[in-house]
């Protein structure tokens, strides 16, 4: 039964509720979330998580006048229903749906794009300053998870926010005490302390009460008072010390603790930080009992839940990284796996339980892991650094200041590269086979199927510098893993099929397959490049003599990948044949199904050949 939620249209209608009807539209709203998602699958257990605090902050805050950022925004579905977006709910990360994130070309709620975490307080303090300067009477709300809350961009705000004058900023630490995974690290453990109270709720209670009674203008004196209070009373905690006055924690499930805190906080103004503690799946058993589970399902009956898979699936690209990292590291004791904060995602569950020494989530700090294996190889032990595509931006200049420049023995196993479905365009792993092979000393190597992932993850591994090891999302072709670690040659590419076109097709990665299927309408050889770097300088050479045309096919982006590494070998080697170069737009791809999106991009076996046709009567 959703009957209040189905009549709010707009946060103007949750301002005008009542306390009683507000509880209401939370349970209703609860609901529709676990029927909605179960049908579409995406983010559950945050969502669960912030219901009630969604519902109190627009009904307190003038929103869109006044700014929410939703850090990484995978919590924002409850804000997406009560901003005009119900509806569109049962389209959610389908294509020509509504994202699963923040996006403000979706509504002028959305204040800030958001999906790569740990960004919230930045683009809020952003905002902040030019309302100050503008003199616009606005708030400006982050709200941040303590997952998220361990990255270090999130310090790096507060560091600046905490000398900025003037400002309404209101920070609020959305502690459900997990991260995708259980929380990590020392601010976990400091959390944990505030949470149980030790640290300052005498003080808060004392600061609180004097605010209260006093009139709006004497408050920023009883600023003063408050700090000076707690300074009696015991230390002040972390983020008093960095400028912000900090009032928590408390119950993120209770209207009646939210509701007149929000407001009060509203009421000051300046630099606030409100600690709120709720849990991971509230509201919903099976959740709440595995929140890891349900972070980000599938579609599954609500009344079931997520049930296991019966009968036998192809191996995940995944599964197939994991089961090597495990193998690896019985036979190397030197071998260290690290992840930021993507144990599930990125298949290190079984790699911990059975090398927990040699285990590291460091939390959401992508460039602290890099940085970090940068300092395990320096000692001659072997890192491999386990992160997705996306998430490797984050630590670009450490992949090039602290691993490359240096030349260390650092493995990157980059998992999600390539177009990764109903994250979309913020998740996509486009441009690492672009980023990475401008570096030098680095390998990049692009395995078409899951026995050749774990080849190149031997090969790469024992190459004594940095290297990395792309592969996609999901699935591979079911090709059988032989458990050897025994590698390949590194920088060799195999033919696959010999054509009489004089047409050749060199495929980086997993496209190798449609490109299969097309070079037998078109009669083309076909050859598995294996590496982007070292590109294999010789076979290429060797097909020029008997080619005169190339296409080259990678799920990347073209403007300086794979394609622009072939183009720029046959200038610097006067080879003058023509390169089609097939790969992802300079565009940002939407969210949808990822081999829907591939053939949109005419990178399926019909694509790839009406392209080629079409490019060889240009020729
Ligand atoms: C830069 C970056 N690294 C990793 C992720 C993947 N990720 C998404 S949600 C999440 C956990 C966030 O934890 P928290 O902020 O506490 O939110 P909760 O899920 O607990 O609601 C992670 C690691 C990401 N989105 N961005
Ligand atoms: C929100 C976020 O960044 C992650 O939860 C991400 O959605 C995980 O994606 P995978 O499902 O590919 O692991
Ligand atoms: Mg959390």
């Amino acid at each position: 039964m959703t009957q209040l939620l189905s009549t709010i249209q707009s946060p103007a209608d949750v301002r005008r509720l009542s306390r009683t009807q507000l509880s209401t539209l939370s349970d209703e709203l609860r609901q529709f979330l676990i029927e909605s998602v179960s049908k579409t699958g995406g983010h559950l257990s945050s969502n669960l998580g912030t219901v009630e605090l969604t519902v109190a902050l627009h009904h307190v805050f003038n929103t869109p006048h006044d700014r929410i950022i939703w850090d990484v925004g995978h919590q924002s579905y409850p804000h997406k229903i009560l901003t005009g977006r119900r509806d569109e709910m049962a389209q959610l990360r389908q294509a020509g749906g509504i994202s699963g994130f923040p996006k403000r070309s979706e509504s002028e709620y959305d204040a800030f794009g958001t999906a790569h975490s740990s960004t919230s307080i930045s683009a809020a303090l952003g905002m902040a300053v030019v309302s100050r300067n503008m003199s616009i009477p606005r708030q400006h709300i982050a709200v941040i998870g303590d997952g998220a809350m361990t990255a270090g961009m999130a310090f790096e705000a507060l560091n600046n926010a905490g000398v900025t004058q003037g400002i309404n900023l209101l920070v609020i630490l959305n502690d459900n005490d997990m991260s995708i995974s259980p929380p990590v690290g020392a601010l976990n453990k400091y959390l944990t302390r505030l949470m149980s109270g030790s640290i300052a709720k005498d003080a808060h209670d004392l600061g609180k009460a004097v605010l209260e009674q006093l009139p709006s203008p004497v408050m920023e004196l009883a600023r003063k008072v408050k700090g000076h209070a707690k300074g009696m009373l015991g230390p002040a905690t972390l983020f008093e010390e960095l400028g912000f006055n900090y009032s928590g924690p408390i119950d993120g499930h209770d209207l009646d603790a939210l509701i007149p805190t929000l407001e009060n906080l509203k009421k000051l103004g300046g630099l606030q930080f409100l600690h709120v503690i709720t849990k991971k799946g509230q509201g919903y058993k099976l959740a709440e009992a595995d929140p890891v589970l349900y972070h980000g399902p599938g579609k599954f009956d609500p009344s079931l839940g997520i049930q296991a898979k019966t009968g036998v699936s192809k191996p995940t690209f995944t599964q197939v990284f994991g089961e090597w990292l495990c193998d690896q590291a019985q036979a190397d004791e030197r071998l260290m796996g690290i992840t930021p904060a993507m144990r599930e995602g990125s298949g290190l569950v079984e790699f911990e339980k059975r090398f927990p020494t040699r285990y590291f989530d460091v939390g959401i700090a992508e460039q602290h892991a890099v940085t970090f294996g940068a300092g395990i190889a320096c000692e001659g032990y072997k890192p491999v650094v386990a992160i997705y595509s996306t998430f490797l931006q984050r630590g670009y200049d450490q992949l090039i200041h602290d691993v490359a420049l240096q030349n260390l023995d650092v493995t990157f196993a980059l998992d999600r590269a390539g177009i990764v479905g109903a994250d979309g365009a913020t998740h996509a792993g486009n441009y690492d086979i672009a980023f990475l092979r401008c570096i030098p000393h680095i390998v990049v190597a692009t395995p078409s199927d899951e026995n050749e992932c774990r080849l190149l993850l031997n090969t790469c591994y024992q190459y004594p510098g940095p290297a990395s090891v792309r592969y996609p999302r999901g699935a591979g072709v079911g090709a059988e893993v032989l458990k050897t670690l025994e590698p390949v040659a590194l920088g060799k590419g195999v033919i696959k099929r010999e054509g009489q076109s004089g047409v050749a097709i060199l495929a980086f990665g997993t496209l190798l397959h449609p490109a299969l299927a097309a070079a037998e309408g078109l009669d083309a050889t076909v050859v598995d490049m294996r590496f982007v770097k070292p590109l294999d300088e010789t076979l290429l050479r060797n097909l020029a003599k008997t080619h005169k045309a190339f296409v080259t096919v990678e799920e990347g982006c073209i403007m300086g990948g794979a394609g622009s590494a072939v183009t720029e070998f046959f200038n610097q080697s006067a080879i003058t044949c023509p390169v089609l170069p097939l790969g992802l737009p300079d565009v940002f791809i939407d969210h949808g199904e990822q081999q829907a999106i591939l053939s949109g991009l005419g990178l399926d076996k019909e694509g790839m050949q009406e392209r080629i046709a079409a490019w060889l009567k240009t020729i």
